[in-house]
């Protein structure tokens, strides 16, 4: 049985000038390993709730809890990869550690074996223009795991990919959370990728984001298409699209 390692309890949150909560009162519980997304329309406040979980914003109201109150490392990959072009490849990927004091030598020897993992061998001279779309998502979340955290914020990561190199960055970025046993959060407004990914799936129908009816997933990977998951995407559709009429 895993242990519940993040807590979101009754967390209220508006953004100033705002009239209306952007977040009222939600409540939902992220275990140990889960892989869970986020599922809500455009504009409802996903990326909100990866503010308040990395602390640039606090709610008014509520509370974010860790397991036993630790200091729990949080990664996090944006929905474009922010590589800085003047840095190699690899001086991209040790920036966290280095801003976290570690020596450059070291950084570099401590980034050095995931290359071969992570399909970026040879490349660590590289600058990021000389790479592919898909090549610069794998840097990218390389650069958010490097500093060892145990919960992956991922916001929409593959969005700017093509249909064929998603569907590829998925499988592998599904087994990469596996093999480093990270809770893995992600936000997205593309069903099929949540239905492939994910463990549980939380859908919010609209803003402020509240209520959500919660799917849980038990299909191996990596998913196709299947009945199982034809019918979930039915009942997503559903829930979104009640709300929307
Ligand atoms: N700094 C800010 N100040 C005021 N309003 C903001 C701020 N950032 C976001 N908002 C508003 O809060 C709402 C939720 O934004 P958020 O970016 O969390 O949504 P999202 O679901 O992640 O959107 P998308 O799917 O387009 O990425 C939007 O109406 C947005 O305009």
């Amino acid at each position: 049985m895993s242990v519940n390692l993040l807590e979101i309890r009754d967390l209220t949150f508006t953004y100033p000038k705002k009239e209306i909560p952007t977040i009222q009162r939600l409540n939902m519980v992220v275990r140990e390993g889960d892989f869970l997304s986020i599922l809500a329309p455009s504009g409802a406040g996903k990326s909100t709730i990866f503010r308040l979980l990395t602390e640039l914003e606090r709610p008014q109201q509520g509370q974010i809890l860790y397991e036993l109150n630790q200091d729990i490392q949080i990664g996090y990959m944006p929905q474009r990869d922010l590589l800085l072009e003047w840095r190699t490849v690899l001086d991209n990927v040790t920036l966290p550690l280095e801003l976290k004091g570690v020596q450059k030598k070291k950084a570099r020897g401590l980034a050095a074996p995931y290359f071969s993992d992570f399909g970026l061998e040879g490349t660590q001279e590289h600058y990021p223009n000389e790479l592919s779309g898909g090549m610069r998502q794998r840097v990218s979340f390389l650069r958010a795991i490097i500093g060892g955290c145990r919960v992956l914020l991922l916001d929409e990561p593959f969005s700017a990919l093509d249909a064929i190199t998603r569907l590829h960055m998925q499988d592998w970025l599904q087994e990469m959370c596996q093999k480093l046993e990270l809770t893995t959060i992600l936000v997205t407004h593309d069903i099929d990728e949540a239905l492939r990914l994910s463990d549980r799936i939380f859908v919010f129908p609209s803003t402020p984001l509240a209520e959500y009816e919660e799917i849980t997933l038990a299909e191996p990977h990596p998913r196709r298409e299947s009945k199982v998951l034809v019918d979930h995407k039915q009942r997503i559709l559903q829930t979104l699209f009640m709300e929307a009429r």
